[in-house]
């Protein structure tokens, strides 16, 4: 194979030499690799720089750079896994390169995580990280990690496909990229708490083409009966902008206070906190020792996920806006206003458009049209 040496975080490493005329260059290598998925990657090896599990799986290698990083700068004990030949190969010449000690295997992941347990375990995989939850929810002690790359079936884009994948109901909205992140943490924590198990979100985020969840598992019916309780519906008027919140396993039936339609379902997802104060706030303290690359976007990354709250969907003060027929003022200022009326408010961290608040619709409106 004919390899390239990249530098990511501290980390050297070789990847397949990719074709930069290639309209997709990361598939393009006999070995996976994009460069793009760096603050991905950063983001990992800096909580895991605070966690500090005693074992990490890699259930997805490709080129290895995820569990290599981690063993490499956090001194983490690592397995790092591929089902793919020329993948595990590229994975033990980087091992070896840079002196590691790290275990690699050749397995279906699905098989792997089936038959041993990892205090933390990481999925990154093609897409859709659907088929692989259910055994690493057995394999995970106390950390599991999982990207998903499929935003268009998670936020309703390709509605069957996420009804197919996460047995939710997406819709597509201008929240997307909150419902999108709200509909994958509800499906893993459905495939969790079957075996009363409680799952804990320490660091969940959306970023250009991904999500990300970062999860705290802990054992026992009780810790699985407070993720329970977490799980419910967005309902979305489909005539205008309302929408609220709702608990449960299944819909209530709910009229639009604002214009009597029937509210409709979305979800079942994720609602309340994606996110552990403490732990965002350990990951900014550590931040200026452990991330090189990616670190001033992480800082600003972790700065709004603390102010952010932790309602399950934002109004876009564009969209109001032009519903409104009026050119908005700047969205600090929106902002400002609705807490000086007394309201929370907040930016949200995947969107600069976002707003995020308990004020009723009509007040937001009042307020963007200048009231
Ligand atoms: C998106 S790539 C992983 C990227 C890598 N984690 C990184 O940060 O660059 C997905 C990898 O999963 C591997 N894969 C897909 N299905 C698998 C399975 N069932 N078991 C093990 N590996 C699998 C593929 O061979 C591919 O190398
Ligand atoms: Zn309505």
């Amino acid at each position: 194979m004919d390899v390239v040496e990249v530098t990511e975080g501290k980390t050297r490493f070789f990847v397949p030499r990719q074709d930069p005329h290639l309209q997709f260059p990361p598939g393009s290598g006999p070995v996976f690799y994009n460069s793009r998925m760096e603050l991905n990657r950063d983001t990992t090896v800096l909580l895991l720089s605070v966690l500090r599990p005693g074992s990490y799986l890699d259930a997805m290698g490709a080129s290895g750079v995820r569990g290599l990083r981690v063993a490499h700068e956090d001194g983490i004990p690592v397995t790092i896994n591929d089902w793919n030949t020329k993948a595990v190969d590229l994975i033990q010449q980087n091992v070896e390169a840079l002196g590691l000690a790290a275990e690699v295997t050749r397995e279906d992941a699905n098989v792997l995580m089936s038959g041993r347990t990892f205090d933390a375990v990481d999925l990154d995989p093609f897409g859709t990280p659907a088929p692989f939850v259910d055994s690493a929810a057995r394999s995970a002690g106390n950390y599991l990690f999982v990207t998903a790359t499929d935003t268009a079936p998670l936020c309703g884009a390709h509605l069957k496909a996420g009804m197919r994948r996460y047995f939710s109901r997406p819709r597509n909205t201008e929240y997307h990229a909150e419902v999108g992140l709200r509909t994958l943490m509800g499906f893993v924590v459905r495939e969790v708490i079957k075996y009363d198990r409680g799952v804990e979100p320490l660091f969940c985020y959306a970023h250009e083409h991904f999500h990300r969840l970062h999860l705290r598992l802990r054992y026992g019916a009780a810790a699985a009966d407070r993720a329970l309780a977490r799980l419910g519906y967005v309902m979305q008027c489909p005539q205008c902008l309302y929408r609220s919140e709702q608990a449960g396993m299944l819909p209530e039936p709910e009229e639009c206070p604002l214009c009597s339609a029937d509210l409709v379902p979305v979800g079942p997802l994720w609602t309340g906190r994606i996110n552990d104060d403490a732990t965002l706030a350990a990951m900014q303290e550590a931040l200026p020792a452990v991330t090189v690359g990616t670190g001033a976007r992480i800082g600003r990354l972790l700065a709004t996920c603390r102010q952010e709250l932790d309602t399950s969907s934002h109004y876009d003060y564009h969209v109001i806006a032009k519903h409104l027929r009026v050119s908005p003022g700047g969205i600090g200022t929106v902002i400002e206003q609705l807490q000086a009326l007394g309201y929370r408010a907040s930016r949200a961290h995947y969107s600069g458009t976002a707003i995020k608040t308990d004020a009723p619709l009509p007040v937001l409106e009042k307020v963007i049209s200048g009231g």
